[in-house]
C-alpha cells in the first residue's frame, strides 16, 4: 500500500505544534473532462525552508503550483494561509520554466515589478539596485530582457519575483533548459530567497538539484501525494512504492 498522506496525518502535524504550517491544502480537487487531475490533495507546508515537489510527467505538479498561485481555482477543497483562506496574492510569486518577460530592458522589467508589488516609490531605487546586484545583472540592466540568454532571462525572472519579497516562492522547473553554470546561478538565488525567509516550493525532475536544495520532498502521482519525506530519507529509501519506482527509473502507472 502506498503511504498516502491522509488529511488526518497532516492535521496531526498541525496539531503537534512544532512549527505551525503556513500553508495547508485540504482535499483540493481539479477536474477536467470528468478526470481528477488533482485528486483530493492534502498537504501542509511549514512557513520556511525548501520543499521539492517531485513526480512523473502529468502527476499534477504544475497544476498544484498554479492553484497555489491563485491562477486557477480548484473545483473543490481549500487552501489555508496561516489558518485563514485569504490568499496574500502579492506575497506569492511563481516562476515558470520559460521566463515571461516584458519586451523592455532588464531595469524596466524590475521597475515594473516593484511598482505593481506596491513597493513605496522612495524605496524603489535602492531595491532595484539590490535586485540587480543579487541577480548579477548590473551589466545587463539596460539590455532588452528578451534578447538575453535563457540563463540570464531566468535570473531576471527570479529576481523580479523576489521584488515582491514573497512569503511563498513557487518555482516550476526553473532550470529545465539551462546549462550547469546557469543552473548553479539560479540555485544560488533560490538559496538566497530561502535564507531571507521565503518558503520555497520547487518542482524539478533534476535529482541532483533536489538533493542540493530540498529540506523535504513531496512526491505526487496521479494528482495525489504518496509521501512527504525528508530529502535524505527520500533519496536513501523512499517510503512509497511510487517514490521507489520513480527513483529506479521505471515508468509509473
Ligand atoms: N487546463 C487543463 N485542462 C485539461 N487538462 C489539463 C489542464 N492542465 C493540465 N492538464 C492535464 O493535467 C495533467 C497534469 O498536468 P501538470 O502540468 O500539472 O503535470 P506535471 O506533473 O507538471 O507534469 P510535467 O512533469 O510533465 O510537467 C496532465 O495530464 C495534463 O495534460
Amino acid at each position: 500500500m502506498p503511504e498516502t498522506h491522509t488529511r488526518e496525518s497532516h492535521l496531526s502535524v498541525i496539531e503537534s505544534g512544532i512549527e505551525p504550517p503556513a500553508i495547508a491544502l485540504q482535499d483540493v480537487v481539479f477536474e477536467r473532462q470528468g478526470k481528477a487531475l488533482v485528486d483530493g490533495l492534502n498537504l501542509t507546508l511549514a512557513a520556511h525552508g525548501t520543499t521539492v515537489l517531485m513526480g512523473p510527467n502529468g502527476a499534477g505538479k504544475s497544476l498544484t503550483l498554479r492553484i497555489m498561485a491563485g491562477l486557477i481555482a480548484p473545483g473543490q477543497g481549500k487552501i489555508r494561509w496561516n489558518g485563514t483562506e485569504t490568499l496574500p496574492s502579492q506575497r506569492v510569486a511563481l516562476v515558470f520554466q520559460k521566463p515571461v518577460l516584458l519586451r523592455r530592458s532588464v531595469r524596466a522589467n524590475l521597475k515594473h515589478a516593484l511598482k505593481i508589488y506596491g513597493v513605496p516609490r522612495s524605496e524603489q531605487g535602492q531595491r532595484l539596485e539590490e535586485l540587480l546586484e543579487m541577480g548579477h545583472l548590473k551589466e545587463l540592466a539596460d539590455r532588452p530582457a528578451r534578447v538575453l540568454s535563457g540563463g540570464e532571462q531566468q535570473r531576471v525572472a527570479l529576481v523580479r519575483a523576489l521584488a515582491a519579497r514573497p512569503k511563498l516562492l513557487l518555482l516550476d522547473e526553473p532550470t529545465a533548459s539551462l546549462d550547469p553554470q546557469a543552473t548553479a546561478a539560479i540555485e544560488d538565488l533560490i538559496r538566497t530567497a530561502a535564507a531571507s525567509g521565503a518558503k520555497v516550493l520547487l518542482v524539478t525532475h533534476d535529482r541532483g538539484q533536489a538533493q542540493r536544495l530540498a529540506d523535504e520532498i513531496v512526491f505526487l502521482n496521479h494528482g495525489r501525494v504518496t509521501e512527504v519525506t525528508s530529502a535524505a530519507q527520500f533519496f536513501d529509501a523512499p517510503r512509497s512504492r511510487e517514490g521507489r519506482t520513480y527513483l529506479s527509473g521505471h515508468l509509473l502507472f
